[in-house]
């Protein structure tokens, strides 16, 4: 089992993902598709690392390969230890996808409250919990609605709070914001990083806004066009504290470009099909 050593005082964790020489090829009608080669990457305990990079790239796939929800054609995937699989039957982690992937027969409350309810919770610490997360998703008014009738960044914001219920200590996260308008995306990073603050989770976050990768991140692996591979990983040169204050700072936008540059490999030039620059 192998051990990353903190900087606090030398403490050791075991890695929240560790990938090894992992590549995934698709079966298709025209043949096969290459979607990732040789990818080596490990996730600390309590490591916010976030994948960018051009449209097929394979982050989707990387993401549900750690999710167990594919399996790699090649190489290895492991969470806290365990096999993918392992991992996934104990619910290790939280999932919050690109599609919101709610229950359309339970409510907002119903949907939050699902993974306290398969692990057991007892009611009051439920419904105590679920109060807690539809406040922090601001949903307060739509806590008895049913899924259809949200709009869907609404839907986002339940699956997120779904995804935090049990604290998990690894959330895998898709573009979960990418459905949101700019105000409430600003506002939900801001809270996950709090939430990873007071939580420790480690986080797995796929993006295609590089100052959401920056703001976010503690590493941010920048992947090839396909078949994807990590072109660079970039380690965020910023303050532990990262408070609203930080979008303005030069630093902020040092490390933006930092990131843009590794996209381009290493020259300065226009956008790179589906990355954002806001
Ligand atoms: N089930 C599948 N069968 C065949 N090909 C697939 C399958 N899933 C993904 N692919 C292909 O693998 C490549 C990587 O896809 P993936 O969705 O992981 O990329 P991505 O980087 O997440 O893209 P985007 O940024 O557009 O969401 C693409 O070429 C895609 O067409």
């Amino acid at each position: 089992m192998t051990e990353h050593v903190h900087a606090d005082g030398g403490r050791s964790a075991i890695d929240a993902v560790r990938i090894s020489g992992v590549d995934k090829v698709f079966e298709t009608r025209g043949g096969q598709v290459a979607a990732l080669e040789g990818i080596d990457l490990t996730v600390a305990a309590g490591e916010f690392v976030s994948l960018i990079g051009p449209s097929g790239c394979g982050k989707s796939t990387l993401m549900r390969l750690i999710a167990d929800l594919d399996q790699p054609s090649g190489g290895s995937v492991s969470v806290f230890g365990k096999s993918a699989k392992d991992a996934r039957i104990a619910q290790d982690y939280g999932i919050a996808f690109q599609q919101a992937g709610l229950l359309p027969w339970r409510t907002v409350a119903e949907n939050i409250e699902l993974p306290l309810s398969l692990h057991g919770r007892g009611k009051i610490e439920r419904s105590d919990r679920v109060a807690e997360l539809i406040e922090l998703v601001s949903l307060g008014d739509f806590a008895d609605r049913y899924p259809d009738q949200l709009s869907g960044g609404m839907q986002q914001r339940v699956a997120i709070a779904r995804a935090l219920a049990e604290k998990p200590r690894l959330l895998l996260m898709d573009e979960p914001f990418g459905a949101l308008d700019e105000m409430t995306r600003e506002r939900m990073q801001s809270e996950l990083v709090r939430i990873c603050a007071e939580t420790g989770a480690a986080v797995v976050f796929v993006t295609h806004s590089i100052p959401e990768a920056v703001f976010l991140s503690d590493r941010v692996v920048v992947m090839s066009p396909r078949p994807g591979r990590i072109q660079q990983v970039v380690s965020m040169a910023l303050a532990d504290d990262r408070s609203e204050g930080l979008r303005e700072q030069h630093e902020f936008f040092d490390m933006i470009t930092a990131v843009r540059e590794a996209l381009h490999d290493g020259s300065p030039v226009a956008a790179v099909r589906g990355v954002e620059n806001r």
